[in-house]
């Protein structure tokens, strides 16, 4: 799997999203812990960190950070200027680190915007047994009923770089793993380029990516998968933490099978639901290009396929995210292919085993979006046979995280079935009105993305400046294979930006900065300056440089070491040698604005976030965003404005534009299945 690295803004790719019905991604999620003795979580202890400056070594502890971002815009034909400029530079276009950056606009300064903390909302009382319907070992249903009321996770945080010198006045913070931003057309010498005027200092401490601890119905699950080894789906309205369980049960699973790299097959049902989980398709996994013909056919061509045959043989888990848009009849069909490919031939007694003895961890909520169909109603993979064959255990999350209005969590629920109470159509009618805020815009969700598009280009054209394209590079080795990876992630991999540009990012950097967090390009910098830190803090005396290049003593200066380091990178980046990157100011949910110097690099699960002022809604699954201005005119899905909507933390960080109840919908089959969920104490 190549690991992207991600550069800077350029569109060639544009950013909005691609298409309604194309793979998206998810969100990256914190690290979370998993705790079985402690909730609510206590704050991990900070950590020190020590800050590697040139590019492409990495800050201690943010090796997740990194920005996302995109514009809707000039994508193609810039794409391709820029792409003719790097190479006519020498520089090499190669290598999968993307960077998606979430941009904003500049707004005149004002108050900050807190984002809202963490909510847990006590679970239903329901609580009953389980029930076991199928001949097979009895699956069961439940949701945990978790009694206790959790408190916010930590908050406090501190990034590790301060930018004393941006192009802004504002001080900068920046933190990142791998450097793999390359600009492609930014103008050289640029004014607005912090050059080496830019210096990166590390601030006091950085608690980097604070821990984030499990709930009781989450370990729940973690345990049943990753201890008992039992087939699980798990499930949950939105925001009831499935991405955060995933990824915390991946990488126990391959701890667990640790001697077995192919052992854990993680899978989801689009490109950019798995990207975000440092996976693939669950058909690229299968080896069964679309999935058409018979199941005969698929496995005679895997067999044919050595490496196919011998990754089929090796796996022992098979994970699969945003199942809701898995195709029931592939779901039948992958399973006969696991029970024929795995079945022992020297075996006389052998019997297929359901699913081949693959273990199964399946989770989605089937009230967002459905699996693509065109025309027909979709076969959900709850349909399936080989789910009732396969799942032993349904798991009901039901803390839900992303908001802590009760009002809101209900409103969104009775939204999740397709039926709004009165009082709730009256509430989503009024929250029509303009959002307040001071600096960071609401996001604008599109059903369309040529809304996006268009949305995200006039913003951009509309900001005064130069545009600075940055573009991304793909660290797979193979010249036939690299940026093909770029269309399954968020983050474009030529991003356009501007100083005043309005972004999101795409990626958690630590607590504070996280995927779907939204500020605004403040300069363009130099992350080699992130070598020189802290010693040089404030009204000492040290050196600087004259004119002649000579060091000079002078009060609250650099160190003459540090001003030749910076004089040399003026001229790195006055020669095109060195690159800069976005100083992004984010506005953290603390309310605290930090400054990041954006050059980060993107792995395949590093994959999240979003974009700037619009983005669609088919794009936004999985992510959670404070302020959004969502446009329901032209929903076409069933599931589509539950999805929109979800996606808001709060109702005052909620504008929503012709909103119509008709356009509320959820399928009937899936309500008639949920239905069948029981739940167990
Ligand atoms: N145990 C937890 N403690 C604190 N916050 C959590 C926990 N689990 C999830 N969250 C937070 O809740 C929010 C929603 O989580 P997540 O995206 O995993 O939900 P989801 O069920 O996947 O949502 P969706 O179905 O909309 O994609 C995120 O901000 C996440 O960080």
């Amino acid at each position: 799997m190549s690991k992207p690295r991600m550069l800077s803004s350029q569109p060639k790719r544009s950013w909005g999203d691609s298409h309604i019905s194309d793979d998206e991604p998810e969100n990256t999620r914190p690290d979370f812990t998993l705790n079985s003795d402690e909730w609510p979580p206590t704050p991990p202890k900070k950590r020190p960190v020590t800050v590697a400056g040139a590019k492409g070594k990495q800050v201690a502890g943010a090796r997740q950070s990194s920005v996302g971002g995109g514009l809707g815009g000039a994508r193609t034909a810039m794409g391709g200027q820029a792409q003719a400029q790097a190479q006519a530079q020498g520089r090499p276009l190669t290598s999968t680190s993307v960077q998606k950056p979430a941009f904003v606009k500049e707004s005149p300064g004002g108050s900050k915007v807190p984002l809202a903390p963490l909510f847990r909302r006590a679970p239903s009382a329901s609580t009953s047994s389980s029930s076991s319907s199928s001949s097979r070992p009895g699956p069961s249903t439940y949701a945990y009923n978790n009694p206790t009321t959790g408190s916010v996770l930590p908050k406090k945080r501190t990034l590790p770089w301060e930018e004393l010198e941006a192009s802004s006045s504002r001080s900068t913070t920046t933190s990142s793993s791998s450097r793999n931003f390359h600009e492609l057309a930014g103008p050289p010498g640029s004014k607005n380029a912090t050059g080496g005027a830019g210096r990166l200092l590390m601030s006091e401490s950085m608690d980097i990516k604070q821990k984030v601890v499990l709930s009781p119905e989450q370990q729940t699950v973690h345990k049943l998968v990753v201890e008992d080894g039992k087939n699980v789906f798990f499930t949950g309205s939105a925001g009831t933490g499935k991405s955060v369980l995933l990824r915390e049960i991946i990488s126990s699973l391959k701890r667990k099978y640790k001697s077995n790299a192919d052992a854990v097959a993680v899978t989801a049902s689009t490109g950019m639901a798995a990207c975000n989980i440092g996976g693939q398709t669950i058909h690229s996994f299968a080896s069964i290009g679309i999935g058409t013909g018979s199941v005969e056919q698929l496995v005679a061509n895997v067999k044919k396929n050595r490496n196919a045959n011998a990754k089929w043989q090796r796996v022992k888990v098979l994970v699969v995210d945003e199942v809701s848009m898995v195709d029931g009849i592939l779901f039948d069909k992958l399973a006969k292919i696991a029970e024929s490919l795995k079945k022992n031939p020297r075996s006389k007694t052998a019997a297929s085993k359901p699913f081949g003895g693959i273990q199964l961890v399946v989770t989605g909520d089937f009230f967002q979006l459905p699996p693509v169909t065109k025309g027909s109603s979709p076969t959900f993979a709850f349909e399936a046979q080989a789910w009732k064959e396969c799942i032993h255990h349904t798991v009901n999350l039901t803390q839900v995280f992303r908001q802590k209005d009760t009002e809101f969590i209900d409103m969104l629920n009775e939204m999740r079935f397709g039926k709004l109470r009165k009082s709730s159509i009256d509430k989503f009618y009024a929250l029509k009105r303009e959002l307040k805020y001071s600096e960071i815009e609401p996001t604008e969700l599109f059903p369309m993305r040529h809304d996006v598009d268009r949305a995200n280009t006039n913003r951009l054209r509309s900001l005064a400046g130069e545009s600075r394209l940055f573009r991304a590079e793909d660290s797979e080795p193979d010249p036939s294979k690299q940026g093909q990876w770029f269309k399954n992630i968020m983050a474009p991999d030529v991003l356009e930006l501007k100083i005043g540009a309005q972004v999101m990012l795409i990626k958690n950097l630590d607590q504070n900065l996280v995927n779907g967090t939204v500020g605004h390009v403040v300069g363009f910098g130099v992350p080699e300056l992130a070598d020189e830190e802290e010693e040089e803090e404030g009204g000492r005396e040290g050196w600087t440089l004259n004119s002649r290049d000579e060091p000079v003593r002078v009060k609250g200066e650099m160190s003459v070491t540090e001003a030749r380091k910076r004089q040399k990178i003026a001229e790195g980046v006055a020669s095109g040698r060195i690159e800069q990157g976005p100083v992004v100011a984010w506005q953290t949910p603390n309310g605290i604005e930090k400054k990041v110097m954006v050059r980060e690099e993107f792995k395949h699960e590093d994959n999240n976030g979003q974009n700037a002022w619009a983005m669609s809604i088919h794009k936004s699954q999985g992510q959670t965003i404070q302020r959004v201005k969502v446009d329901l005119g032209k929903v076409f899905e069933k599931g589509q404005s539950y999805v929109a909507l979800s996606r808001a933390t709060s109702l005052e960080g909620l504008q929503v534009l012709r909103f119509d109840p008709k356009k509320v919908l959820a399928h009937e089959k899936v309500i008639q299945w949920s239905r069948s969920l029981e739940v167990l104490s």
